[in-house]
């Protein structure tokens, strides 16, 4: 029987599954949605319990479709968002998503000297995005084990055996030292977070038990690989050489590109191996979810419509949007700046405002490239939203560079598939064997400056604390 990691990545609205083969050909896949609520503005929850079942329902979906031997499983999984759960392993109130900054003002008034810590312990900020305010915010309502998605999905998957967790994914806490590769007693000490409360961490091909208990599968899987879904693409994308970087286009966006050694500014940890590879990363609060913002106050089903209406103009005609509904993420850094359309006038049409969405998704991902140190020499896209010829060729248009579209526009299960047969021992360089969609910039540079600028002072405009 043909051999296939079961790969899951498990993102902010959907559960996927891929069966996946040693030459990364994909046999059979499956997916599930899954729910979100925004009780109070500013608060983003959903439930531990129905994103479980989701990971199960793509599961078996995938795996009714091929006939294969699971040798092992490979787990991306959105990142910040925490999961409380008691010792049976039942969940504890909502998983605080990703998006959730109801700890923002928590978050104002930690003493500087926390931020400069975080700084020089994690490469990230003090943000209401990142995991440690949140666990704080659930400690303070029960006695829970806390820890990521992933650490949630581990401990479901082997039977609540494993608190375990993966050191990219730790990385996004606050709490973890990127250097010492450890919970830091120090932010722990500053976020008030027991350690008794968080998983183990372990490298991200360590191995993070067995599945036990799981429907549908057979006792014993190993679960071989573990990344969070931004660096799963990144390591799909083969995205690690200077110059390099890769943007996904999800729920929100994230652009990364590998740098030689720990920063304390804008840095994570990509993924640790045999050693710890960092990436410089920008993080956008609001892409697909201001695309499917626009769609639904335009009337329109979907965001496919929505990119087709935007492409019945060829330009947004001064018209921006800033899609600041949760504040600006990086490089802006002000979650208390709103959103806002500006440059209309009594000839704007709906057209304008689907091409200026669009627009605002590739300028938030230039305000990132553009901080990029050295020569950016093409910029690789996967993600939902790369399916839009429209939205790769503003990208490449904006940017000035050309933009190269993964094939498979979903590639963080396949990335960490591939971490996962790496390590039971197969060669791999499946970015090497694919193909991409590549967008060549258009000529006119003056427009794309003149562009660039109305953008940046649509910008200025929302903000509320200073640049
Ligand atoms: O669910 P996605 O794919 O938008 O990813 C969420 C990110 O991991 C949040 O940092």
């Amino acid at each position: 029987m043909v051999q296939a990691v079961l790969a899951v990545d498990q993102g902010t609205t959907n559960s996927k599954a891929a069966l996946v083969t040693a030459d990364g050909q994909v046999l059979a896949t499956g997916s599930a949605p899954v729910g979100l609520s925004t009780p109070r503005p500013g608060w983003v929850e959903q439930d531990a319990d129905d994103l479980w079942q989701s990971v199960l329902t793509a599961i078996s979906t995938c795996l009714a479709s091929a006939a294969v031997e699971v040798v092992g499983l490979a787990l991306s999984t959105q990142r910040e968002s925490v999961v409380g759960w008691n010792r049976a392993g039942e969940p504890v109130g909502p998983v605080l998503g990703w998006q959730d900054v109801r700890t923002a003002e928590w978050c104002a008034k930690l003493p500087s000297a926390v931020d400069d810590l975080v700084r020089r312990r994690t490469g990230l900020r003090v943000d209401a995005m990142f995991s440690a305010p949140k666990m704080r915010w659930l400690l303070d309502r029960s006695d829970a084990y806390v820890g990521t998605v992933d650490a949630w999905l581990i401990h479901r998957l082997t039977g609540c055996q494993e608190h375990l967790t993966e050191a990219g994914n730790a990385s996004r806490t606050l709490l973890y030292d990127t250097v010492e590769l450890d919970w830091s007693a120090e932010l722990l000490e500053a976020f008030n977070v027991p350690r008794a409360a968080l998983p183990d961490v372990r490298p991200s091909n360590a191995g993070f038990g067995v599945t036990n208990g799981v429907p549908g599968l057979a006792d014993g899987i190993p679960i071989v690989a573990v990344l969070a879904d931004s660096h799963a693409a990144m390591y799909g994308q083969g995205c690690t050489q200077a110059g390099m970087a890769k943007a996904t286009y999800g729920t929100g966006s994230s652009v990364m590109t590998p740098v030689a050694g720990f920063v304390a500014s804008g840095c994570t940890l990509a993924w640790l191996t045999d050693r710890p590879v960092y990436a410089l990363e920008g993080n956008i609060v609001s892409s697909g979810a201001a695309l499917a913002w626009t769609a639904d106050l335009l009337g329109l089903p979907d965001v496919g419509a929505l990119t087709a209406l935007a492409a019945t103009f060829s330009s947004a005609e001064g018209v921006v949007l800033v899609p600041a509904f949760a504040g600006l993420g990086a490089p802006h850094w002000d979650r208390e700046a709103r959103a806002a359309l500006t440059g209309m006038s009594s000839s704007t049409t709906r057209a304008h405002i689907a091409r200026a969405a669009v627009d605002a998704v590739a300028h938030q991902i230039c305000d990132i490239t553009d901080t990029i140190p050295g020569t950016l020499s093409s910029l690789r896209a996967d993600g939902g939203a790369t399916v839009s010829g429209l939205l790769m060729q503003t990208q490449a248009d904006l940017l000035g560079h050309p933009v190269e579209a993964a094939d498979v526009p979903e590639i963080s299960a396949l990335g960490v598939a591939e971490l996962a047969w790496t390590t039971l021992g197969e060669t791999t360089d499946w970015a090497g064997k694919r193909s991409f969609r590549t967008f060549e910039p258009g000529p006119d540079a003056g427009d794309r400056g003149r562009r660039r600028a109305e953008w940046a002072q649509a910008v200025a405009s929302v903000r509320v604390r200073p640049a």
